[in-house]
């Protein structure tokens, strides 16, 4: 696979070198990086490094993915798109902002690509989106981190995350306020959403505990026909601590699938 990658940060850097142990190191890669951060992506990657969308597409990637931020899709996602070339987006919650989300939806028509979103660091997304279909889904999520993974976001407006000895719920409200407020924690919120009960229906309990066992994505799933409850406890990333491990292996599990005759 010739692979383009937007961002080579905890994510990037992880998914090549889990790739490379898989067996599945792309035959090419380019890397898009911001102007000026060329040497942030090492000799070792054997990737061409670009500062453009035009500059990526140029190496005729069969693949994308943007592991960078919302503001990367919104400004890399919609060329990349228009130029029929699929995308794994993995900052799903910039599909919190209503404009952006046409804006992509029809770039992708346009260029007749596919914008995939991958579950992430949670799971349990295909029941899900199947009970979509029933029409009364019920969806409350509660996403717990210990202190750290919260520093720089607005809940060090209401909580001091150095010295926090209790387990504080700081957020309630539906996933698009959370995924536009936390656009590096709350991409979880934004994938139950899309997959199951829609933006302003989905419930979000945003959870800063000093006893978390790691970053923990909990969910109750209500509907006519099936009701389920969904925990994962995960590993952080060693190099982003607000990123769990999983991310990366859901990635993969994406590129995999593109390239095995069955798909799972
Ligand atoms: N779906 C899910 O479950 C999850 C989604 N995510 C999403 O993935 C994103 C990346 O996570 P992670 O790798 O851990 O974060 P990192 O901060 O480790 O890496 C992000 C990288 O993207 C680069 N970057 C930022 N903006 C741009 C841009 N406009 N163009 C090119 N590169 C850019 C940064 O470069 P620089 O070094 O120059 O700043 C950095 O190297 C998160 O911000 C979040 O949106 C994260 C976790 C879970
Ligand atoms: O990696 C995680 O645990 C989840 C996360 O940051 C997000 O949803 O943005």
């Amino acid at each position: 696979m010739r692979l383009g990658l937007i961002g080579f940060g905890n994510i990037g850097a992880t998914l090549l070198d889990l790739m490379q142990k898989a067996g599945l190191a792309p035959a090419h890669l380019a890397v898009l990086v911001r102007r000026g951060r060329e040497a942030s992506v090492p000799a070792t990657a054997g990737a061409v490094v670009v500062t453009s969308a035009e500059a990526l597409l140029a190496e005729t990637p069969d693949l994308i993915v943007e592991c960078a931020g919302h503001a990367a899709v919104s400004e890399h996602g919609p060329v990349v798109l228009r130029a029929g070339v699929d995308m794994v987006q993995v900052s799903v919650g910039a599909m919190s902002d209503p404009a952006l989300e046409a804006q992509l939806r029809a770039a992708a028509k346009e260029g007749g690509a596919r914008i995939v979103l991958p579950a992430g660091a949670v799971g349990g997304l295909d029941l899900l989106s199947a009970l979509s279909a029933t029409g009364e889904l019920q969806v409350t999520y509660r996403g717990i981190k210990p202190p750290k993974a919260w520093a720089g976001t607005p809940a060090g407006e209401t909580l001091d995350l150095d010295t926090l000895t209790t387990r504080e719920v700081f957020f309630r409200g539906s996933a698009r306020d959370a995924a536009r407020a936390f656009p590096k924690n709350a991409n979880v919120a934004a994938a139950l959403a899309l997959a199951g009960a829609g933006f302003e229906e989905t419930q979000v309990e945003l959870i800063a505990d000093p006893e978390a066992p790691g970053n923990v994505h909990s969910y109750d799933v209500r509907s006519p026909v099936a009701n389920y409850t969904m925990e994962i406890e995960n590993l952080p990333s060693a190099g982003n601590v607000k990123t769990s491990v999983s991310t990366v292996y859901s990635v993969l599990r994406e590129i995999r699938n593109r390239m095995n005759p069955v798909v799972i």
